[in-house]
């Protein structure tokens, strides 16, 4: 049985992000009694000072100064010692909750990234609380609490020193609290500005190529300067009254300083305190003013520390977490989608476009389905679906009769193979990517990925093979490389789902070749595989045919009967209505893993866009003989020969498609 827990006997719908704050509470408990016995010692350097004024000057005793000296030596060893402690603890639980939330914070951010959602900013979050944890303003918030405590001996001094501290005290946070009015509003506008700018400046560097290529580095670098202008001007008119603000407050600060000791003076000569007072009372007001101080100089770190801990926890609150799954057997690739329907990633509420319409099929294991349609018709979306990087709107997506929630993530995640449209390496060595950065993973798995996927070779005639670093600006692969790579991650450990798109978009001849066998090898081990097609040859290997248009299924069957349609005389998309989504199918029995697929079921005709079919008409005879560039060969599917019938209807398909001049 699995479920989502932080930590051992965290309830599964606390908030683990509450509940992390909860586990450093022992520490930061610890943390504050050095705080306390810091701040105890801080009373040493004016106790001196009275001692000495007060004792030494007027007994003019060297024994008794020397003693006092020792004294004030080993009080201010242990504040030292102390102080360290304090600091070496707080850096340590900052640390802590950054190993205790950070996976969950980076896991969810894979998450909004794949969802196109907020919530990709909690890493950040976390990495502001953490900061606050181990800076300066977190151990100004811990002396906070002593500062009623220097008040009341200052009251004890004399009650007049007290009021002053009070009254300074009550002016600098008055001060600071008029700053943080005036410039909350102009600070948020620069940061959100910066923000933006520093997009663009991201996206501009990996754009470059294009940018340089083009001869676009004016106008970008023009647009840039635009926006840093306003960025600085957000920021200026944001810092000049903060800047104001804080001279001031500093200037106050030491005129309150002179403030006391005139009125010590004036005490003095009113014999009410004695001449030791004076130095002694001064120093405790500093001390009185200093978490002040340390507070007001870090409001904007404590700010943007609220402002995250309040994300962190909405962030939290709203998560579901997983639900409770149990070990449910590994899927066997057989896949039922039933009217699936996907709106547009958007805010709830918001007009979010239709993309896929009540999509159904039926696949069993060892089924190949090419997923065939126009531009934007749908195929990306629909593969998302399959792999659970977006959940549908409505209808179900069932693996061996169970939705994909019911299994634990990563079991789930182990049996799927996923090549997305644009396929990107993380930075790590070849071998790390495909074993899909698994520490335990074993070279032979490694090796017979790429092996599957006639890679190996390729490796291998890298200078550091398998230990090539990729995934940044120096990897020294081709984009055709990287996707090759990328289905060699996809396919890692022979998942029963395999879904594929547009899997050959980089490749030559000799990839796409690879790329039929791979398929075909996969299929007859008993994956079952799917296959978004844009270039035809992409479904050479595939027993059956879903055509999409417009989000919608027109057609779904065996792969020699869709193609048939679209060969149908005077069948012109532009001319019909599209057909209503197909229905979920019966198939027959899944055969027993590694057995050679069952033939697939009869689908049925109708029409389809012009592209596509002439695309498709190239792919058929690809799918023939994948080793040559097109021609008349008729189309074929790995689990079916051949028919004289279908021979004519491709060389029939190549008619048309060299009348219409189409091409692959
Ligand atoms: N994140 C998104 N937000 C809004 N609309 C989206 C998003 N992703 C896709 N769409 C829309 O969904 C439709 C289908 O896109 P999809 O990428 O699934 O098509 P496709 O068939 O894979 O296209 P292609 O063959 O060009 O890759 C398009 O109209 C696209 O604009």
């Amino acid at each position: 049985m699995h479920r989502t827990t932080g930590a051992a006997g965290e309830a599964p719908s606390s908030n683990p992000y509450r509940a992390a704050l909860r586990r450093l509470r022992p520490s930061l408990g610890v943390a504050g009694l050095f705080s306390a016995a810091v701040n105890v010692l801080m009373l040493t350097g004016s106790i001196y000072m009275l001692q000495v004024y007060d004792r030494v000057l007027a007994s003019g005793s060297i024994p008794t100064l020397q003693g006092l000296f020792a004294i004030v030596v080993v009080c201010y060893a242990f504040l030292g010692i102390y102080e360290f402690l304090r600091g070496r603890l707080l850096a340590r639980v900052a640390v802590r909750l950054a190993l205790d939330l950070g996976p969950r914070a980076f896991g969810r951010g894979i998450a909004a990234g794949a969802a196109q959602g907020p919530g990709g900013r909690l890493l950040r979050d976390l990495d502001t609380v953490r900061a606050f944890l181990s800076g300066p303003a977190v151990t100004g918030l811990f002396d906070a609490p002593w500062v009623p405590i220097y008040l009341a001996i200052l009251f004890l001094v004399h009650p007049w020193f007290g009021w002053l501290t009070v009254a300074g005290a009550a002016v600098i946070t008055g001060v600071a609290l008029i700053n943080r009015a005036v410039t909350s509003a102009p600070i948020g506008r620069a940061a959100a500005l910066e923000a933006a700018e520093r997009e663009f400046a991201d996206q501009s560097r990996r754009g470059a190529e294009a940018i340089r290529a083009m001869g676009m580095e004016g106008p970008v670098t023009a647009t840039w300067l635009d926006r840093h202008k306003t960025t600085l001007a957000a920021h200026q008119a944001g810092s000049d009254p903060a800047q104001a603000f804080s001279s001031g407050s500093r200037a106050f600060r030491m005129l309150l300083q002179s403030a006391i000791l005139t009125l010590g003076a004036f005490l003095v000569l009113r014999q009410e305190i004695t001449a030791g007072m004076i130095i002694a009372s001064s120093i405790i007001a500093g001390r009185a003013l200093a978490p002040v101080d340390q507070v007001i100089g870090q409001w904007r770190a404590i700010g943007r520390a609220a402002d995250s801990h309040r994300r962190l926890i909405e962030a939290f609150d709203a998560d579901p977490g997983e639900p409770e799954t149990i070990d449910l057997p590994a899927p066997t690739g057989r896949i039922t989608a039933s009217r699936l329907t996907k709106f547009a990633p958007g805010q709830p509420g918001t007009d979010r476009p239709r993309i896929l319409t009540q999509v159904s099929f039926e696949l069993e294991p060892g089924d190949g389905l090419g997923v065939i349609g126009n531009s934007a018709s749908g195929k990306s979306t629909l593969a998302r679906l399959l792999v659970g990087a977006w959940r549908p709107d409505a209808g179900e997506l069932r693996f061996d009769g169970a939705t994909p929630q019911q299994w634990a993530p990563a079991a789930l995640g182990r049996e799927i193979g996923y090549l997305p449209q644009q396929v990107h390496m993380l930075p790590g060595t070849i071998r790390e990517n495909i074993a899909r950065f698994d520490p335990n993973a074993r070279d032979v798995d490694v090796i017979a990925a790429a092996r599957l996927t006639g890679v190996h070779d390729m490796i291998l005639a890298l200078p550091d093979g398998y230990a090539t670093r990729i995934g940044g600006p120096d990897s020294p692969l081709s984009g055709g490389q990287v996707q090759r790579l990328g289905l060699a991650r996809a396919i890692y450990h022979e998942p029963r789902i395999i879904v594929l798109d547009e899997p050959n978009s980089n490749l030559d001849v000799a990839g796409d070749d690879a790329l039929t066998a791979t398929i075909k090898t996969l299929r007859a081990r008993g994956s079952t595989v799917i296959v978004m097609a844009h270039r035809p040859s992409a479904i050479a290997a595939v027993n059956k045919v879903l055509m999409l248009q417009q989000g919608t299924v027109v057609k779904f069957g065996p792969k020699d009967e869709v193609l048939s349609a679209v060969l149908q005389p005077g069948t012109h998309p532009a001319a019909q209505r599209p057909a209503a989504p197909a229905p979920a199918r019966a198939v027959p029995p899944a055969p027993p893993r590694g057995a050679t697929p069952a033939p697939a079921p009869r689908g049925t005709a109708g029409p389809v866009p012009a592209g596509v079919s002439a695309k498709l008409a190239q792919g058929a005879g690809r799918a023939a003989n994948p080793s040559k560039p097109p021609n008349p060969t008729p189309p074929s599917s790995p689990s079916k020969p051949t028919k004289p019938a279908d021979q004519t209807k491709a060389a029939a398909i190549y008619r048309t498609v060299n009348s219409q001049g189409g091409k692959g």
